[in-house]
């Protein structure tokens, strides 16, 4: 699979980015100043040759024989990956996993910031809940300083297109949407956040979200369905999948391949 619109660059060389802008993090905490495509692929567990392979599709990053720097290798990641501007993230369902998600603070030192809460539940509806501040700006050396926590009154999901076309008249408009509802609700839910203009959804729901219906249920116009979701993106996050590739992988310690790209 590669990365749409950029052709020729597998999506797992993202995920692998993501891994090695981790890594350049704990090396900057650690105050070392440069790295090799050597050691990172080591605390990355890939080849050189792959580490080399992934920054290539991205640009020039080092200094042949030289290295990277880690704070400008760090920095050219953190732009690459989007994470150098903020993102505001709605979550839809905020049940057990949506209330986690909402106190976790991993998701502000990016600035992902959240914005709205919403839900169906009537005694969930007008509940108070504490979410992490957006930390503002990136510098060279790292994130500014983050402004105080903030409480966001979870709203009913019908209120969720009023809700984005605010935000929008304020310059904010709603990027993207967590979504964690029970699967059976998570189509319904999808759609309503693709009326409301969410471009990105992040799928929590072990279900597939097919732009199929509207948010009552309705069948709808071909048409008209693939005008809203054209240039949706849906990512889907499942634990569970990892914990079943575990037991496999546990069970067949032979057949874990190396990646195909690695041997290229
Ligand atoms: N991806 C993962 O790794 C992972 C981990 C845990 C749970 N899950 C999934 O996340 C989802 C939520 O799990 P949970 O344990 O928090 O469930 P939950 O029942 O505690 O919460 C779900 C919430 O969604 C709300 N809801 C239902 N329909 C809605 C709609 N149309 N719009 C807005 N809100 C709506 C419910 O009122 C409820 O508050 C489930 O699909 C679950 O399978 C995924």
């Amino acid at each position: 699979m590669t990365v749409q619109g950029v052709p020729g660059i597998p999506t797992a060389a993202v995920s692998r980015l993501v891994t090695y802008l981790r890594i350049l993090e704990e090396l900057e905490r650690a105050e070392v100043p440069t790295t090799s495509s050597g050691a990172l692929a080591e605390r990355a567990q890939v080849s050189a040759f792959q580490v080399r392979k992934d920054l290539a599709y991205f640009g020039r990053f080092g200094t042949r024989g030289m290295g990277y720097t880690v704070s400008v290798l760090k920095r050219e990641l953190t732009r690459v990956l989007g994470l150098n501007r903020s993102w505001s993230v709605v979550i839809v369902g905020m049940g057990r996993l949506g209330q986690a998600i909402a106190h976790y603070p991993g998701a502000s030192e990016y600035q992902f910031g959240y914005v709205g809460l919403f839900d169906v539940k009537a005694e969930l509806i007008g509940t108070p809940v504490d979410v992490p501040a957006q930390r503002e700006g990136v510098s060279g050396s790292g994130l500014a300083a983050s402004a105080q926590p903030r409480q966001l009154n979870i709203q009913h999901i019908r209120d969720l297109t009023a809700f984005a076309q605010q935000q929008a008249a304020q310059g904010r408009a709603i990027d993207m949407g967590f979504l964690a509802v029970p699967p059976e609700h998570a189509q319904a839910a999808a759609q309503s956040m693709v009326e409301a203009g969410v471009k990105g959804i992040l799928n929590f729901a072990p279900t597939l979200i097919q732009p199929a219906q509207d948010s009552a249920g309705h069948e709808r116009g071909l048409q008209e369905i693939s005008d809203e979701w054209r240039d949706v993106m849906v990512e889907n996050v499942d634990f569970l999948v990892g914990m079943k590739r575990l037991a496999f992988y546990m069970l067949n310690p032979q057949l874990r391949d190396q990646d195909p790209e690695e041997k290229a």
